[in-house]
């Protein structure tokens, strides 16, 4: 099994930089949610040295992770952000990130969003319909505003990723048809309260491989040129996020991959004045995360070993919704303590669901009370949890070098019904 690097063992349990996960769990109670801020800091590193020279900047895709200590840490580190809600402004604005780093993805922007963005001085709207294109046009001009666009354009290749992560083929809800996009370029060209500034893609996420990214990057650079011959001059492009991690054995794209082939292509057809845009989330956050959790019970039926664990889908949803493979580890177990007595477990959680999963058919040597790490949790993992069965959504922790702050308590259980009314 793999360890992501800022969560290693020494002497036999699982550390977050210089911290015991399991004091961690101890201290504050499972399930928790621990990230490492060294891990944040690395991840921003990859993509700023292959951005390095370059007109480049980062909106880090934050619906991966948006608990303010993490944007404050890419706030602080340089990046910009992209955003898919009004709710994300608010974040963004909370940690005082700079609109003018914000870029606005999404296929349903509602009015009450196009304003506060418009208000705040968003770079741009991705915008991903002609339907959303008058309405923002609509918006912008009751405000007297000039709203700075992009079209989000979908090229029609294949990420090779999970058919509900791949959002750049053409039976996706997202973008507009390349073939349509030079006429709804010219229109938005003519609406006096839009300004056309860029070309926008997102093919998917959890990409490894470098290809599809060029084959969509060689469409947008032909949009980009036919534009410029109908008098639309494009200032940048925005390639999206979507670059994967290491969940097991994969070994993904790095930022510099996609960069290099990407500077190379424009080189080779002049167009080294656009600037490029990269929206990554997940490989900025995945492996900075683990969700700690404690085994309960331990079931064994005729047909399979169940850990009952104390994380359930409501936590961590990424198995039920995807089917996804995150890798579990046993916090603590001392060499010599134990029998070699592993078997096939399936790790699940108490939720009333058969689909309540973490991991399927896992070697596993379990004792009722160890604490288990779900690794890679530190993408689409708390931001996708929900209160399922009235559980509290847990604690989340950020530890920086030998020290440790909570940056979001567990939530308590009178939170969870605090503004309900029972009526007479
Ligand atoms: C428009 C957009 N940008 C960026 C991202 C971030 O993607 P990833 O986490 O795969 O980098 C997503 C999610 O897939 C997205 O929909
Ligand atoms: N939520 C997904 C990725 C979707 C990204 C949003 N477009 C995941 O957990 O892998």
């Amino acid at each position: 099994m793999t360890v992501a690097p800022h969560f290693a063992f020494k002497n036999q349990v699982l550390h977050a930089e210089d911290v015991p996960l399991a004091a961690l769990a101890q201290e504050f109670g499972t399930p928790l949610y621990v990230y490492s801020r060294k891990a944040l800091q690395d991840a921003w590193q990859a993509y700023s040295t292959a951005a390095e020279g370059r007109n480049v900047l980062v909106c880090f895709g934050m619906k991966a992770n948006s608990n303010l200590a993490v944007l404050n840490e890419f706030r602080q580190l340089g990046s910009g952000f992209d955003i898919v809600s009004g709710g994300e402004l608010a974040r963004v604005l909370a940690v005082g990130g700079d609109p003018g780093k914000v870029v606005f993805s999404g296929v349903g922007k509602q009015e009450w969003e196009m304003q506060a963005a418009l208000q705040a001085g968003v770079k741009c709207f991705n915008v991903e319909s002609e339907a959303e294109l008058e309405r923002l046009a609509q918006v912008a001009a009751q405000m007297g505003k000039v709203a700075p666009v992009s079209l989000r354009v979908n090229p029609d290749v294949d990420a090779h990723t999970h058919p509900y992560i791949s959002t750049g083929l053409k039976e996706n809800k997202f973008g507009i048809a390349i073939e349509t996009a030079p006429e709804v370029y010219k229109r938005a060209a003519q609406l006096s309260s839009l300004n056309v500034v860029g070309v926008d893609c997102h093919i998917g996420s959890q990409i490894t491989e470098v290809d599809p990214y060029l084959d969509a990057l060689e469409k947008l650079l032909d949009l980009i040129s036919a534009l410029a011959g109908d008098g639309i001059h494009i200032k940048h492009l925005d390639l999206g996020g979507g670059i994967g991690i290491r969940y097991t054995d994969e070994t993904p794209l790095t930022p510099k991959m996609l960069l290099d082939n990407v500077f190379e292509r424009l080189q080779a057809r002049g167009l080294e004045h656009l600037q490029i845009v990269l929206e990554p989330g997940r490989s900025l956050v995945g492996n900075s995360g683990v969700l700690l959790t404690s085994v309960q019970y331990l079931k064994h039926t005729e047909a399979k070993n169940f850990a009952i664990v104390d994380a359930a889908m409501n936590d961590l949803l990424r198995p039920t919704l995807y089917d996804a493979w995150h890798s579990v580890e046993q916090v603590a177990q001392p060499a010599g303590q134990r029998p070699a007595d592993a078997k096939t477990y399936d790790v699940v959680g108490p939720i009333c669901e058969s689909g309540d999963w973490l991991a399927r058919d896992r070697q596993l040597d379990l004792r009722q009370g160890d604490l288990l790490a779900i690794m890679s949790a530190g993408a689409y993992a708390f931001t996708m949890a929900s209160q399922y069965n009235t559980r509290p959504r847990p604690a989340e922790i950020m530890v920086d070098g030998g020290s440790y702050q909570v940056v979001r308590p567990r939530e308590t259980l009178e939170s969870l019904f605090a503004d309900e009314k029972v009526l007479p």
